[in-house]
């Protein structure tokens, strides 16, 4: 189910995208990643059961110096996003919306010992930053994804909290990603492990799309919808940018990919959803991937919109997602 949303006038028929295996050169198959009969956070690695201990290097944890369990065993929803900034204001926000009781000052960056990401936690929601791009977010999740592992942790929902760029919609707009596409389109993502080239799946959660749409019709002051979202592994070159340092197409070319961009379901363009997806995927946690749109790409390359602007928008994932946070807690009461 793409394009799709709760308002008419962006409403917008896609073609079906399934998620392909097939890829260029020594493709490897990869196994599914969980036990299906809980829902615990598995992960895929034999080696890691002979360690005697696990260090999260760039988180800054440790499986003998941190106890997971105590730590991070109550985690029900964990929101990553690129900027630390962002995601301190999402825990903090999400603080004050599940009414918890304490002061800001008591929710501390528990990743302070490195500069790498910054990590927060408010109750059953941990928020973390990613960095910029495929290989910053990759790291994280490794790590992320054997904290939640090591910390017994069960039922775990994990929605990317971003900005990207739009294709033919309103800036502003917040797009719920049902498929992550690379830049020809395919719903794959390509990791090189040795010299083979893996091909892994990128579908996304539909259902939790459908519930995150479901919340937005509770937010009436901007569109959401649901469509692919083009993942790139830069922001001038690789998005048909003619604003870089370097650019060797002409405006027609750009205009061209963009176009054959929308026409394939493509409603925005980011830097970590595909990795995201596969890598969720893989280890069976439900996952969603939630940006709002900065600029039209049909219309311009630079994000000239003032400060304020830029801060309301990225206000707006947040609170899509808040709505979905209290509704699952039985918190939510609609305005
Ligand atoms: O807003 P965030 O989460 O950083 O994501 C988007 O913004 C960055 C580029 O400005 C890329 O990382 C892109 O994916
Ligand atoms: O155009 C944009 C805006 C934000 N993030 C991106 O990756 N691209």
């Amino acid at each position: 189910m793409v394009g799709k949303h709760r308002r008419s006038a962006w409403h917008s028929t896609l073609p079906d995208s399934r998620p392909s295996t097939t890829s260029s050169s020594r493709t490897t198959k990869q196994p599914l990643g969980i036990n299906q009969r809980n829902k615990f956070v598995h992960v895929k690695n034999p080696h890691l059961d002979s360690m005697d201990e696990d260090i999260l290097y760039h988180l800054d944890l440790g499986t003998k110096t941190h106890n997971f369990p105590a730590m991070f065993g109550d985690v029900k929803f964990v929101c990553v996003g690129g900027s630390p900034n962002r995601m301190k204001a999402f825990a903090l926000f999400i603080h004050k919306e599940l009414g918890f009781e304490g002061s800001e000052e008591d929710i501390q960056d528990i990743c302070a010992g490195t500069d790498r990401y910054c990590m927060y936690k408010t109750g059953p929601v941990l928020s973390i930053s990613h960095g910029m791009g495929i290989p910053s977010i990759s790291i994280m999740l490794h790590e992320l994804i054997k904290l939640l592992h090591h910390a017994k942790c069960c039922d775990v929902t994990i929605i990317r909290i971003g900005t990207s760029g739009g294709i033919g919609i309103e800036p502003g707009s917040v797009v719920i990603t049902d498929t992550a596409v690379n830049s020809f389109f395919k719903p794959q993502f390509e990791q090189i492990i040795l010299d083979t080239v893996v091909t892994r799946s990128t579908e996304l959660d539909k259902e939790l799309a459908e519930e995150l749409l479901n919340c937005s019709e509770e937010i009436r002051e901007f569109p959401t919808l649901i469509g692919h979202t083009m993942c790139t592994y830069d922001f001038y070159e690789g998005q048909g940018r003619l604003d870089g340092a370097l650019c060797f197409f002409s405006n027609e070319r750009k205009l061209d990919y963009l176009q054959r961009a929308y026409k394939a379901g493509i409603r925005n363009i980011e830097m970590e959803s595909t990795v995201f997806a596969a890598m969720c995927g893989l280890c069976d946690l439900k996952a969603a991937v939630v940006c709002v749109t900065l600029l039209n790409r049909l219309e311009c390359d630079q994000i000239s919109s003032p400060h304020e602007v830029l801060l309301e928008y990225q206000q707006r994932p947040q609170q899509l997602i808040s709505i979905l946070i209290k509704k699952r807690l039985g918190q939510h009461n609609p305005k």
